[in-house]
């Protein structure tokens, strides 16, 4: 396992699909220059998505081998698909990025990465109620057999909130990317300040 340094920080995404982790974590990760640790997954994937920018897609039998070489940090299985993030990854762009990086994970990983680095562990629960995550993912031209299929996590995913560092309701999205921002900047300067 990657041995973090002091300062460094990771900040996990989580909370309910469709809730908007991933558009507000590149939002004010560009604002704040953090990077993105890519998963792997053996979901195949959607017609939008770009292998190596959303995830690094990969087949069963490719996900097993890197398994068996212990090349993942965590490992989670949802609705018959495997995701995973890599050890070197993690190494990696701290190597290319210094300080602080983000992911965006389900609760397991979440509370996975909380367990193995404590501290340096910052979980963001993104969240929005029901109705509103239903309506963005039918907007985002899921199948109604697809939303039902997220929405069938949502209640596992909100129960999660309460165990996390910070919590934002993503009604209006600059609102959101506003306060989260400045809740990361917090850290960043923080870690600033004491390295003066
Ligand atoms: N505050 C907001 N208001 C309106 N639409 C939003 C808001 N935040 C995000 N969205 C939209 O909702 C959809 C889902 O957002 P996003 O993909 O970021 O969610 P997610 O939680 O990362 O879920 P997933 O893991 O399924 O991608 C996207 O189409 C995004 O543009
Ligand atoms: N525990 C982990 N969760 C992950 C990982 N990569 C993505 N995810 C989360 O899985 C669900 C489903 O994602 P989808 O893209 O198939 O809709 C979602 O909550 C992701 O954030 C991972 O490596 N570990």
């Amino acid at each position: 396992m990657y041995e973090l340094k002091e300062k460094e920080m990771i900040f996990v995404f989580t909370g309910p699909n469709g809730a908007g982790r991933r558009t507000v974590a590149e939002m004010s990760g560009s604002t704040l220059g953090i990077k993105q640790v890519i998963s792997y997954t053996t979901r195949p994937p959607r017609a939008n998505e770009v292998d190596g920018q959303d995830y690094h897609f990969l087949n069963p039998a490719q996900f097993f081998q890197a398994q068996q070489s212990g090349e993942f940090l965590e490992i989670t299985e949802i609705d018959g698909n495997l995701y995973g993030i890599k050890h070197s990854d993690i190494e990696k762009k701290f190597q290319q990025q210094k300080g602080s990086l983000y992911l965006i994970l389900n609760s397991h990983g979440a509370q996975h990465l909380k367990d193995a680095y404590g501290e340096h562990v910052v979980r963001i629960f993104i969240y929005a109620d029901r109705n509103l995550v239903a309506k963005r993912l039918h907007d985002s031209g899921f199948s109604e057999e697809e939303i039902a299929r997220q929405l069938s996590h949502y209640d596992e995913e909100m129960a999660y909130r309460s165990k996390c560092e910070h919590a934002f309701e993503n009604i209006d999205l600059a609102h959101t990317v506003f306060d989260l921002t400045k809740a990361l900047d917090s850290y960043l300067q923080r870690n600033l300040l004491e390295l003066d």
